[in-house]
């Protein structure tokens, strides 16, 4: 039978868009089913306006040092207010651009919120019904609650991004990717931050040592580190809040409690029995490694899957898949083993490949450490005490390079072009044999022996 599309995409994010555009590249028919504002996450409550704010929150420090070395920088305060409507307007351009790249690529937007009625039909929230040859799951992920008495008391990331001023007091309940870049942020800008960690330590998987450095960096920057905190209760306090712990500890009061303590996939209310497509126990939608779910002609990428919650993740995901069904490639497989990331904390930690925590495991005393711990020269000239420490895991005779963490100054711009020579299979040889850029932190990263 006859389908009205050859393609529906459902969500229009990081991963539905770049889908969308690349099976239009390919001469499909297209339609884009996303009722939000187009961007899904990364743009409008993600990447975007968190860069922005991280950028604002720099832009501070910066501030401020430049003051110890003598440059007439009166009060350094930011207008909030005034920021958000230089943010809001980047992110109003990016809507603009893609709604015109949509149209110059023939894609149909439907501004609609979907559920599939069987494999090759989803009903529109206003009873229409589209049909596809294939569909294209990429409705991302929310922010999960923890199940405890208040949770709906206090915010989680989607509404950090409404508010219009650093709160005096904030506790930010979380120790992974959000917590620690939102802490950053508001110290920065002048909040007084309590960093509420179940565990012992920040940023679970990261390799230890630099997630200890980045820990030292906090504290000294005046964040309280509450690590093996478990937060029980948030109870509403007059117009502030107060955290009751597991231990019956009592932290508080505070003007603003955050919640990040990790994010579920948008699998509910999709109808996916209808299409015959299984979820695991934690309702993200199955795939193989060509991101093929597992009803024919139905796949999922992004954050709905288990597949690492990255923006660039779920972009290289969907081109491959469309390069696949569409453009003759044979093989619609990612490998996902040596996927760059950083945390945009401050300083920034980079990483790729394998913690020393992990290569020993895999590679036992076959695995060479090298670090390098230093204070990069604007820390020093302004005596900050903010410290660097990069750190290259190696193994075997030939050292070859499995993994490079990097937390300090410029660690996000400086780790893409290494991610590159890693996957090449470089050796600390090669590294050294590089001649440095002086003086700057990236020839750390050569010189390490
Ligand atoms: C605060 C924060 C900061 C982040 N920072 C970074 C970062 O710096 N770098 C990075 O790489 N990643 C970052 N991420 C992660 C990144 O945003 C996600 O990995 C990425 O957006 C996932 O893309 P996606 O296409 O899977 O889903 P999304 O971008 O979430 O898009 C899903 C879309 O589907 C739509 N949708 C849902 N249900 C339906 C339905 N039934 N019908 C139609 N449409 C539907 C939604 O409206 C949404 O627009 C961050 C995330 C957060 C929350
Ligand atoms: N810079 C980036 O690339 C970036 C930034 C933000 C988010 N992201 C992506 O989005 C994902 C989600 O980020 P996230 O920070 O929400 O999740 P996360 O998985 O990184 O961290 C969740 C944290 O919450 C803690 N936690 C869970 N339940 C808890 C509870 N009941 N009480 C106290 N603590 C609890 C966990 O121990 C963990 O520390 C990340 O994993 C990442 O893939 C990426």
């Amino acid at each position: 039978m006859q389908q009205d599309y050859d393609l529906i995409v459902i969500g229009g994010g990081s991963g539905g868009l770049a889908g969308a555009f690349r099976a239009a590249g390919h001469g499909a028919r297209v339609a884009l089913m996303e009722p939000s504002a187009l961007g899904g996450t990364c743009v409008n409550v993600g990447c975007v306006p968190k860069k922005a704010m991280w950028l604002a929150a720099e832009v501070g420090r910066r501030i401020r040092m430049g003051r110890v070395l003598g440059f007439d920088a009166a009060s350094g305060a930011l207008d909030w207010p005034t920021f958000v409507t230089h943010r809001e307007r980047y992110i109003h351009n990016i809507h603009q651009s893609y709604r015109r790249r949509l149209d110059d690529a023939s894609i149909v937007h439907m501004p609609r919120r979907v559920r599939f009625v069987d494999p090759r039909t989803v009903e529109c929230d206003d009873g229409m019904r589209v049909s596809a040859e294939r569909i294209l799951i990429a409705t991302g992920g929310h922010a999960l609650r923890p199940d405890i008495p208040g949770a709906a008391l206090a915010d989680v990331s989607d509404d950090f991004f409404n508010w219009c001023e650093a709160p005096g007091r904030v506790a930010v309940v979380g120790g992974g990717y959000i917590a620690v870049e939102l802490a950053g942020v508001l110290q920065s800008l002048g909040s007084h931050v309590e960093l509420q960690v179940r565990g012992d330590r920040l940023l679970n998987g990261f390799d230890a040592d630099v997630v200890a450095q980045l820990a030292d960096d906090y504290r000294q920057a005046g964040i309280r580190l509450h690590l093996g905190t478990d937060t029980a209760a948030i109870e509403a306090d007059g117009g502030q809040f107060r955290l009751r712990d597991g231990q019956g500890g009592s932290h508080g009061p505070f003007d603003k409690v955050l919640l990040a303590t990790g994010r579920g996939p948008n699998t509910r209310d999709l109808g996916l029995e209808a299409a015959g497509v299984d979820t695991d126990a934690k309702g993200h939608i199955r795939v193989d490694a060509g991101h093929a779910t597992s009803r024919e002609g139905i796949y999922a990428v992004g954050d709905v899957t288990a597949d690492i919650a990255l923006t660039p993740v779920a972009i290289a995901a969907a081109r491959r898949l469309m390069d696949h069904l569409f453009g003759g490639r044979e093989d619609a497989s990612l490998d996902l083993a040596q996927v760059a990331t950083v945390v945009f904390s401050h300083p920034p930690l980079g990483t790729i490949g394998l913690s020393e925590t992990d290569a020993r495991e895999r590679h036992g005393d076959q695995v060479h450490v090298y670090t390098s711990g230093f204070r990069p020269m604007l820390e020093a000239l302004t005596d900050t005490p903010q410290r660097s420490l990069f750190k290259l895991v190696c193994v075997g005779e030939d050292r070859r390079v499995v993994g490079l963490h990097l937390l300090g100054e410029s660690a996000d711009e400086i780790l893409q072009g290494f991610a590159v020579a890693i996957r090449k299979g470089i050796t600390l040889q090669d590294l050294n044999d590089t001649i440095a850029i002086h003086p700057t932190s990236a020839e750390e990263v050569v010189l390490m022996r």
